[in-house]
């Protein structure tokens, strides 16, 4: 579990990026923090693991308070997937998630072993292991990059907009890959992103964030999605765009949903 208890940050030369934020993020939960650009998402999420002090407020971690222990363990002990990938360009891919085991003292013939049992369980081919990022697609990086987070097999995922770099496409498979590992891992997982449809279909629970960090809504994306609590949440989650303004409409007697175009999407099962 990790609880922000009302943290704060203003960053030298004065921008307040969070301002009295509280949340509890139930351990084996996926939580999407989302809000537009600057609403102080990073800023949240680097509390964690300490790349950010608050300024005020603390972040426990299983009633821990963060600030106790040391920064370099908890980091190490903590899995943080960036949008770039953060991966080492001068090492091969095998190499960039061996290293984290090694760092935390895993002899060097081990770790390769282990490190290619996470390419498998991230979907990259074997014959990938001998190639440095820049010889991968955005998609593959980004694969690597959740590897490489899985590595020291940690609790939490920290997760700052990592599949902001691909295609529409692409960032759909990572979302389902995603899914489908956390299915079988159930880390604690905290999740930023700008994109509501993702948070909608990542998160078991939504935050939808204000500037500053201040919580608009938060529910699960249903909860959301039928009541949201007024016409900031209402526009930012698109309620009315015609996607979500589904109804149904009774054709040759099956019921069909049909999108506020008129498109049909999809047909009713009893
Ligand atoms: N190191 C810093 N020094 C000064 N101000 C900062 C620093 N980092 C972030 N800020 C400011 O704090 C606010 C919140 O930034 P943060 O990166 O947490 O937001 P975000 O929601 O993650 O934005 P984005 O989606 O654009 O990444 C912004 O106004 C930003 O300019």
């Amino acid at each position: 579990m990790i609880e922000f208890a009302a943290v704060s940050k203003t960053y030298p030369g004065g921008s307040v990026a969070v301002e009295g934020f509280s949340l509890v993020v139930p351990s084996h939960r996926t939580v999407a923090l989302v809000g537009s650009s600057g609403s102080g998402k990073t800023t949240l999420l680097r509390m964690v693991n300490r790349m950010v002090e608050p300024t005020s407020g603390r972040v426990l971690i299983d009633d821990q308070d963060v600030q106790d222990g040391d920064a370099v363990e908890l980091r190490r002990s903590i899995g943080y997937v960036l949008q770039a990938g953060g991966l080492l360009p001068h090492r091969t891919v095998l190499d960039n998630v061996a290293t984290v085991l090694r760092l935390s003292g895993i002899p060097r013939k081990p770790a390769r072993e282990q490190a290619l049992g996470l390419m498998a369980r991230v979907g990259l081919d074997a014959s990938l292991a001998g190639r440095y990022p820049g010889q991968l697609s955005g998609g593959q990086q980004q694969r690597v990059g959740v590897a490489r987070a899985l590595a020291p097999d940690p609790n939490i995922l920290l997760m700052d907009e990592p599949f902001g770099a691909v295609d529409p496409i692409v960032r759909r498979e990572l979302q389902d890959e995603l899914l489908r590992l956390q299915a079988e891992l159930g880390k604690t997982i905290v999740f930023v992103t700008h994109d509501v449809d993702e948070a909608f279909r990542l998160g078991d629970e939504v935050v939808v964030l204000r500037d500053h960090g201040v919580i608009a809504q938060r529910g699960t994306p249903a909860e959301i999605l039928a009541a949201p609590a007024d016409a900031f949440v209402a526009d930012f989650v698109g309620a009315d765009r015609a996607e979500r303004a589904l109804h149904t409409r009774i054709v040759e007697g099956r019921t069909i949903a049909v999108d506020g175009n008129g498109r049909p999407v999809g047909v009713m099962t009893p």
